[in-house]
């Protein structure tokens, strides 16, 4: 009995033991991981105003050298030299096939991921020489699936409360998560002295979202919006449409000069996917547009259009040239997708608005 009671005992502490070892040989393992670089380097710190739409590198404001990408340092690269430069305010795609790098691209960019050679440069800065935070607050990230925490919807657009809420009710209305009503009356009740004065500006609202309004979603805002609407642990009672709405809520709110959006490429239902367009196309005007592009249809009215392939750049043109351009990448895809006559047709009329634009400036 007693040796039965003894074997017992040693198997017990023998497995307790084992998973004792296993605890350290963890924490060894977590302490032996490659750290982020620092956040803040306070003998390099960028300027308040970087970077900025109107600084003197405007035309270059955006510039990728040679850059190569490794996962690993035992890893093939993933992005082999690329480079290119992007101006201020450009809106510019960037496509390619699954797996040619896009996402490695734009996460570079806020290095996620650095490179193993080359550099990227914002308006005038080599971003490796800067901490990650003075970085990454200054440039916008939209992911494909944004995540919100919980809280408000205000703090949620305005996290450390820099700005006043009829900034926030009027981002939420430009990216069409509430209509001009809803916004007038959300405004009235924040400020019933000033209720005169807003009628005026609801009047002049209606006029212009009536002629914006093509969308069928703006009739359907039935869901009431405020800004103190809970919004439960990553946003879940949104759908993901909403959540990247949101998000651009907040890009409007930090006015960045530079935004990075990963277009979104499923579960958004065609309400919601024609808000978001209607969104990137008249809200984003001053800054620097890059977009992680999955459909043509998104980018065939951009500037410019970045095409990689096996990690190599391998178009870099205005959709036009590229469209035209017998035997090239972008060309194919646009055949391949079946509305090729659209997508030149959209092309072709970006060119002729820019025309009239420059000739009416
Ligand atoms: N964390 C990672 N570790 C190692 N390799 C990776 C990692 N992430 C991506 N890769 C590799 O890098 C290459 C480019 O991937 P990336 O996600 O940048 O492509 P993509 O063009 O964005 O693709 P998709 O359109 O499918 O999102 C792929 O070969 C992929 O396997």
């Amino acid at each position: 009995m007693s040796f039965t009671g003894g074997v017992y005992w040693a198997c017990r502490f023998w497995t307790e033991l084992e998973l004792d070892f296993n605890s350290v040989e963890r924490v060894v393992e977590y302490l032996d991981l490659p750290q982020e670089p620092p956040a803040i380097i306070e003998s390099n710190r960028p300027p308040a105003y970087w970077p900025s739409s109107t600084s003197p590198n405007k035309d270059s404001l955006l510039v990728v050298e040679d850059l190569v990408i490794k996962y690993a340092p035992d890893l093939p690269p993933v992005l082999h030299g690329i480079s290119f430069a992007l101006k201020a305010k450009e809106r510019v795609g960037l496509l390619g096939r699954t797996g040619s790098g896009k996402s490695t691209l734009a996460m570079s960019l806020l290095r996620f991921v650095d490179p193993a050679s080359g550099r990227i440069i914002i308006d005038g800065i080599d971003i490796s020489t800067i901490g990650l935070h003075d970085l990454r607050s200054r440039i916008t990230f939209i992911p494909q699936d944004a995540t919100l925490f919980s809280g408000t919807l205000r703090d949620n657009l305005d996290p450390f409360g820099e700005h006043t809420d009829a900034e926030c009710l009027d981002v939420l209305h430009r990216v069409q998560m509430m209509s001009d009503s809803q916004l007038a009356s959300q405004r009235t009740s924040r400020d019933g002295s000033r209720a005169a004065s807003l009628h005026e500006n609801e009047n002049e609202r209606e006029a212009t979202i009536a002629s914006m309004s093509t969308s069928p979603t703006e009739t359907e805002g039935k869901t009431v919006i405020t800004l103190e609407t809970q919004v439960s642990p990553g946003g879940t009672n949104f759908s993901q449409g909403q959540r990247q709405l949101i998000a651009m809520a907040r890009a409007l709110l930090r006015r960045s000069a530079i935004i990075i959006l990963d277009e979104a490429t499923s579960s958004i239902d065609f309400a919601t996917d024609a808000k978001i367009q209607a969104t990137i196309r008249e809200e984003f005007g001053s800054s620097l547009l890059l977009t992680v592009a999955h459909r043509l249809r998104t980018v065939i009215d951009y500037d410019r259009l970045i095409v990689l392939d096996k990690g190599e750049l391998v178009e870099f043109d205005t959709p036009l040239n590229l469209i035209q351009k017998e035997g090239g990448i972008f060309r194919n895809m646009c055949l391949k997708s079946g509305t090729f006559a659209d997508l030149e047709a959209a092309a072709k009329a970006k060119v002729e608005r820019d025309r009239q634009e420059s000739s009416r400036a």
